[in-house]
């Protein structure tokens, strides 16, 4: 028998959202999982709390017959002990602060960017193959840094925050309409802040539009419900989210690694025709893309309506401004 060469997805930040990645990582059998995260110094005592975190998670998919490797590695805050990243088909990095109540995602733009950017050098240095999922806030600005900072082609780096702004509004929906959510074709585009794009326009359940099932105002409360929907639980847990971040980036993961072709929508750079297309140049925000075995192998051409689109340049706008901040502080 041939051997068989599982994939290898790197978790980097194995805090909330990263370890329940490895989490569902390990349940669905999608690929070994190697986790990197700093050390915890107490008074008396350095604690490696990764390489737990790894043998839990190896043990508990032991417990359920899963066939997996999950292991650990403490890395440093200047970038050591990241050569396990090697052989990675993916990186995913969640490293970095999460929001507490009353901060927006943009407050965390200076702390996280200086953990992305040596997190991308290291990346580029010993996993120059891999595809780079970014999940640390703001998302589609520190997609933007780890796209200059790993020099990847643009296929190779992606957000993830559209798939769980969509998975928002399909709960919401679901909710309201008592249907089940794999009935709700939806779309929330755009950045992953208070500007994002909710896309009216294409969502339906089982065929009918939206706008005809709910009354304008309910479904502005909906919306206004989607968008905030992170702050919401913020306001409610005191940190942010991690279930449903974490089985979104999952969703992506398993599109890469079974080449499912699977559109979805991702944070990604937009180039040439499509930057065009969409009026956004040198940004990285949320479209719907094609994820394959390359990454991104298509980025869909959608027509905005009138509404849609002064959404859309908004969304544009905001996260061009967080991209002028680094560039100012020099820090890509
Ligand atoms: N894009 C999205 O939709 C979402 C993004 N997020 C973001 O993901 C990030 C992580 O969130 P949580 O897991 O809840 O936070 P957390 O605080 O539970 O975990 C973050 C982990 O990163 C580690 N870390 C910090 N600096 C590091 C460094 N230099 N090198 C390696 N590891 C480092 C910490 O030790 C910690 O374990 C936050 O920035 C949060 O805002 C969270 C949910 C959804
Ligand atoms: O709300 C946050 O800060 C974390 C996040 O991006 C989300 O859950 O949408």
């Amino acid at each position: 028998m041939g051997e068989y060469k599982r994939p290898v997805v790197s978790v980097v930040g194995a805090g909330n959202v990263g370890e329940h990645v490895a989490n569902l990582i390990a349940i669905k059998e999608i690929a070994n999982v190697r986790m990197f995260d700093l050390a915890r110094q107490t008074e008396d005592k350095v604690y490696e709390i990764v390489k737990g975190k790894a043998l839990d998670i190896k043990q508990m998919a032991a417990a359920i017959g899963c066939d997996v490797e999950v292991e650990g590695y403490t890395v440093t805050a200047d970038g050591e002990g990241y050569e396990a990243l090697a052989g990675s088909d993916i990186v995913v990095v969640t490293a970095g602060f999460p929001r507490r109540p009353g901060m927006s995602r943009d407050d965390l733009l200076s702390k996280n960017v200086g953990i992305i950017r040596t997190i991308s050098e290291r990346i580029a240095q010993f996993a120059p193959e891999a595809i780079v999922i970014v999940v640390s806030n703001p998302v589609d600005v520190l997609t933007y840094a780890a796209f200059r900072l790993t020099g990847f082609p643009a296929n190779r780096v992606m957000g993830m925050a559209g798939v769980l702004d969509t998975a928002r509004f399909k709960a919401f929906l679901s909710m309201e309409l008592k249907v089940s959510v794999k009935n709700i074709n939806a779309y929330v585009l755009g950045s992953h802040g208070d500007d994002m794009v909710p896309l009216l326009s294409v969502s339906n359940v089982g065929g009918e539009p939206l706008t005809k099932l709910i009354p304008e105002e309910r479904l502005k409360e909906i919306v206004e419900r989607t968008k905030f929907g992170g702050g919401e639980i913020v306001s409610l847990m005191g940190t942010s989210a991690y279930h449903a971040p974490g089985a979104s980036v999952v969703e992506m993961v398993e599109a890469i690694i079974n080449d499912k072709k699977e559109i979805l929508p991702c944070s990604v750079y937009l180039d040439g025709d499509v930057a065009e297309f969409y009026d956004a140049e040198d940004v990285c925000i949320g479209i719907p893309v094609k994820l394959g075995a390359h990454g991104v192998e298509e980025i869909l051409k959608l027509d905005f309506t009138p509404e849609e689109k002064d959404l859309w340049k908004s969304s544009v706008n905001s996260v061009k401004s967080g991209i002028e901040r680094i560039k100012e502080l020099g820090l890509i």
